[in-house]
C-alpha cells in the first residue's frame, strides 16, 4: 500500500512515502526550523510537502492512505483510528495538553481532507502505546476530581518510537519482545525515558504534557511547581507567558543559548561554562531516571539510546553512561564512538546492562500501522464471501 506518513514535530515536519508490502521509501524529507527559519508555520510546510510530492511522484502520485503522527491522544486512543471530522474535532480539543504539536497535527489532517477528499486517514498516536502504565505511575497525588473531572494524567509521549525501538533492541538481544525488560532514551527536541517491562511501557517520563521529566532542547522538564504558582501569584507573570516559557525558552536553549545538541557540545569543548553546565544538567537528569527505572523494570537487561541526539551524540551517550557506574555500566569507547544507522551494541563486555544504539523510524511504524488498520477496516467492510 502506498502511505503518505505526515510526522509533525515541535520545530519539524519529517514526510515519508512508504510502500508498505515492499517495505521501500520513494520520498523522504524534513522541513526544518518552523517557526524559527524561513518556514512560517506547518501550513507553509504542508505545501512544501505537497510540491515535493508533485516533483516526485507527478501530479497524481498514486497514494493509497496518509498515516499522521498525532502526539495527544488522551484517554481516548489508544490504537491507531480512521479520521473522521469527529476524530479531527476531539484532536482539536486535546490541543491545549499538546500545544507544540495538536494544532499541527490537526491541520495537516484538514489539509489533506480538503486536497484529496476521499484519501483514508489514519491517526496514530504517541501516547497509545503508555496505556498500559500501572494506574500507581500514571495518576498525580492531587485530589481526585483533578482527574475524574479534568482527565489530569500521565499520558506519556514518544509511544511509536518507544515500541518500535523496543522491537529491535528485543530483536538485536536475541530474545523474545515480552521477555525484554530496557530503559528506552528517545532523546530528540523533545526528549523522554521510557520503563520497558516484559515489551510493555510500565513508566515514562513525560505526563500531561510533553513538558514533563528530561531537560529538552527548549522545554525545561521536570520544575516544582510552585515556582509557576508563586510567580504568577506574585503578579510577575501570566500562565501564558510562563507557558511558552518553560516551552520554548527554557532546556538547553534556556541554559546554553541553543537547543542544537551539536553547538552545545561544539561550546562546552570550547570551554564554554554554559554549555558545560547545560550539558551536565541534561545528563544528571536522564542519570537519575536510568537509575529509577532500572528498579521500576526489576532489573534493566539493557539501556537503548534513539532519536537525533541519542543516535548522533556520541559525547552525550558517554556523558550519560560515565554515570552510570553505580549501576554496573561500562561503555566500549570505541563502538560508541562508530557511526552505523544499524542498530549496534555500545557497552563493554563486563557491563552488567548492556548500552544499545536503535535508530528509531517513527515514519516506518506510522506507514506500516496505518496500512493494517486500513486493510482491517477493509476486511470488515467487505460482506461474506467476496
Ligand atoms: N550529528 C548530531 N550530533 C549531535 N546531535 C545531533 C546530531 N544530529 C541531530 N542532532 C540533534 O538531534 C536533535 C533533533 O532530534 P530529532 O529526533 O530530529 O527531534 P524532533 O523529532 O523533536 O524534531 C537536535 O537537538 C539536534 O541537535
Ligand atoms: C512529544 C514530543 O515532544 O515530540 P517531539 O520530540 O517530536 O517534539
Ligand atoms: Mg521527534
Amino acid at each position: 500500500m502506498r502511505v503518505l506518513v505526515i510526522n509533525s514535530g515541535s520545530s519539524s515536519l519529517k514526510y515519508q512515502v512508504r510502500e508498505t508490502d515492499s517495505d521501500t521509501q520513494l520520498l523522504s524529507g524534513v522541513v526544518e526550523q518552523i517557526g524559527s527559519g524561513d518556514v512560517p508555520d506547518h501550513g507553509a510546510a504542508l505545501d512544501l510537502v505537497e510540491a515535493a510530492l508533485v516533483a516526485e511522484l507527478g501530479q497524481d502520485p498514486g497514494l493509497e492512505a496518509v498515516g499522521h503522527r498525532v502526539v495527544h491522544g488522551g484517554e481516548r486512543f489508544a490504537e491507531p483510528v480512521l479520521v473522521n471530522y469527529e476524530i479531527t474535532r476531539a484532536i482539536e480539543r486535546l490541543a491545549p495538553l499538546a500545544p507544540l504539536h495538536n494544532p499541527a497535527n490537526a491541520l495537516g489532517i484538514r489539509a489533506i481532507m480538503r486536497k484529496w477528499p476521499s484519501l483514508p486517514q489514519v491517526a496514530v498516536f504517541d501516547t497509545a502505546f503508555h496505556r498500559t502504565l500501572p494506574e500507581h505511575a500514571w495518576r498525580y497525588a492531587v485530589p481526585n476530581e483533578l482527574y475524574t473531572e479534568h482527565g489530569v494524567r500521565r499520558y506519556g509521549f514518544h509511544g511509536t518510537s518507544a515500541e518500535y525501538v523496543t522491537g529491535r533492541a528485543a530483536q538485536l538481544l536475541g530474545t523474545p519482545v515480552r521477555g525484554f525488560d530496557g530503559i528506552i532514551c528517545h532523546l530528540g527536541n523533545g526528549a523522554s525515558v521510557t520503563a520497558i517491562k516484559a515489551g510493555r511501557s510500565v513508566d515514562t517520563s513525560m505526563g500531561y504534557t510533553p513538558l514533563a521529566g528530561l531537560v529538552m532542547g527548549t522545554r525545561s522538564g521536570d520544575v516544582d511547581p510552585s515556582i509557576l504558582t508563586q510567580l504568577m501569584m506574585r503578579g510577575e507573570y501570566t500562565a501564558q507567558e510562563l507557558d511558552s516559557m518553560l516551552n520554548q525558552e527554557s532546556g538547553l536553549k534556556g541554559i546554553a543559548g541553543s537547543n542544537d545538541m551539536r553547538a552545545v557540545v561544539a561550546a562546552a569543548a570550547e570551554g564554554d561554562d554554559e554549555a558545560e553546565l547545560a550539558l551536565a544538567m541534561a545528563a544528571y537528569r536522564l542519570q537519575k531516571f536510568i537509575g529509577g527505572y532500572h528498579v521500576a523494570v526489576g532489573g534493566a537487561q539493557a539501556i537503548v539510546f534513539t532519536a537525533g541526539i541519542g543516535e548522533n551524540s556520541w559525547q552525550f551517550r558517554e556523558r550519560v553512561c560515565e554515570g552510570l557506574g553505580a549501576l554496573g555500566v561500562r561503555l566500549d569507547r570505541m563502538a560508541n564512538v562508530e557511526k552505523s544507522r544499524e542498530p549496534r551494541v555500545i557497552s563493554a563486555s563486563d557491563s552488567a546492562i548492556k548500552v544499545l544504539v536503535v535508530p528509531t523510524d517513527e515514519e516506518g511504524a506510522i506507514a506500516d500501522q496505518t496500512a493494517q488498520l486500513i486493510r482491517d477496516s477493509g476486511e470488515q467492510q467487505a460482506p461474506e464471501g467476496e
